[in-house]
């Protein structure tokens, strides 16, 4: 199978989303205070229903396990025209592509469906979509890195895997820097789309309307010398030790300052080779990381040359259903030092 029309309707769909979104971001911007998730909660639920209403529309038979369920909206009269609102406003310009996604939502109680749709369990059978409509949801209110996010997973592996990043550079060259990272704007230059099919590489193009079929092989950067790399983490000091980042890293002889951004643009960010290595350490024991955080970045750096596993080296496995139980943390790193910095985490996680 050659999933084209898979990544291809993938692609479209999250770029629909991420019309509101961007919306919703800029609406949050001096009008709610930081604490208030209230924006986020319209942008996660807007963006899980057109993207949900996508895949139903173009392939019917699948499942999608998706972040977000309809059970409180339901509840909330209000908050359900709010995101009807916007739900309704975001269509792409390109009728043929607005189209093929199914075209607009019908109604309210239809948006409400297709974000139920997303109950599936999971598993290790048959066609299973992975969603997450707004991933890095503290970096979206904070005003940095955030993702919009959907794999499909296949007999537990996954096939295709896309994310859309709204306030990366589009630039695939653009180093990383604390800025990228902590000041994220959806501007001139930002936007980029990766996308990645098992088996044929992974790919770059920019997010903007207009710009739909330009894609570009992207490809993570060689590290000769992996005293000279780049880490990648999460903003979130409770989604990842810092600590032992910082101790994998003097490990390794590793004197930059780690990148911190939220969200799978950490992924895209060493697939495309604008940073090197990607460590998320578990802070809790009893944390089961989720499927739609990690299933399209794991591919789209495998797909760039890249090696994924988790703090023990054991390749993340998506066929347990909605959580990646069987696996503690990530280690994402070119081919030739996944190994070195393998090494390097089981060195530090063991003798704590
Ligand atoms: N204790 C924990 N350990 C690891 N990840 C966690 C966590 N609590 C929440 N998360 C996940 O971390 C994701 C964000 O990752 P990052 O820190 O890399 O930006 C969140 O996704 P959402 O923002 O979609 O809810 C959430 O699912
Ligand atoms: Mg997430
Ligand atoms: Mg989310
Ligand atoms: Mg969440």
């Amino acid at each position: 199978m050659s999933y084209q029309k898979e990544v291809h309707i993938a692609q479209l769909a999250v770029q629909r989303a991420t019309i509101l979104t961007q919306r919703v971001f800029h609406g949050t911007k001096g009008t709610e205070s930081k604490d208030d998730r209230s924006p986020v909660t319209v942008g996660d639920y807007g963006a899980q229903a057109l993207i949900i209403h996508a895949i139903q529309h173009n392939f019917p038979n699948d499942e999608i396990v998706g972040e977000e369920e309809a059970s409180t909206l339901r509840q909330n009269p209000n908050l359900t025209t709010q995101i009807w609102d916007l739900v309704k406003a975001a269509q792409l310009d390109d009728t043929a592509a607005e189209q093929e996604l199914g075209g607009p939502l019908e109604s309210p109680e239809q948006m409400l469906q297709a974000i139920d749709a997303g109950r599936s369990a999971g598993g290790l059978r048959g066609r299973i979509w992975a969603l997450d409509p707004i991933d890095g949801t503290k970096g979206f209110l904070r005003g940095g890195q955030y993702a919009v996010c959907l794999a499909l997973i296949e007999d537990g592996d996954v096939k295709v895997g896309v994310l859309a990043c709204p306030n990366l550079p589009v630039d695939d060259s653009a180093p990383l820097s604390a800025d990228v990272g902590e000041k994220g704007s959806d501007g001139e230059g930002r936007g980029v789309l990766f996308a990645a099919v098992f088996r044929t590489g992974a790919t770059s193009r920019p997010l903007g309307q207009g710009a739909l079929r330009t894609s570009r092989p992207i490809r993570m950067q060689d590290v000769p010398d992996i005293t000279q790399a780049t880490f990648c983490e999460s903003v979130e000091a409770g989604h990842s030790s810092h600590g032992d980042q910082a101790a994998i890293a003097k490990k390794l002889g590793i004197t930059k300052e780690s990148v911190r951004m939220d969200s799978q643009a950490k992924y895209g960010s060493i697939a495309r080779g604008a940073g090197d290595l990607y460590l998320r350490l578990p802070v809790r024991a009893d944390y089961e990381e989720k499927i739609w955080d990690h299933a399209a970045g794991d591919l789209i750096v495998r797909e760039a040359g890249g090696k994924v596993t988790d703090a023990e080296g054991k390749p993340l496995d998506f066929g347990r259903g909605r959580t990646l139980k069987d696996n503690k943390g990530v280690v994402a790193a070119p081919k030739t030092v996944h190994q070195q910095v393998l090494d390097a985490v089981k060195s530090v996680l063991s003798s704590k």
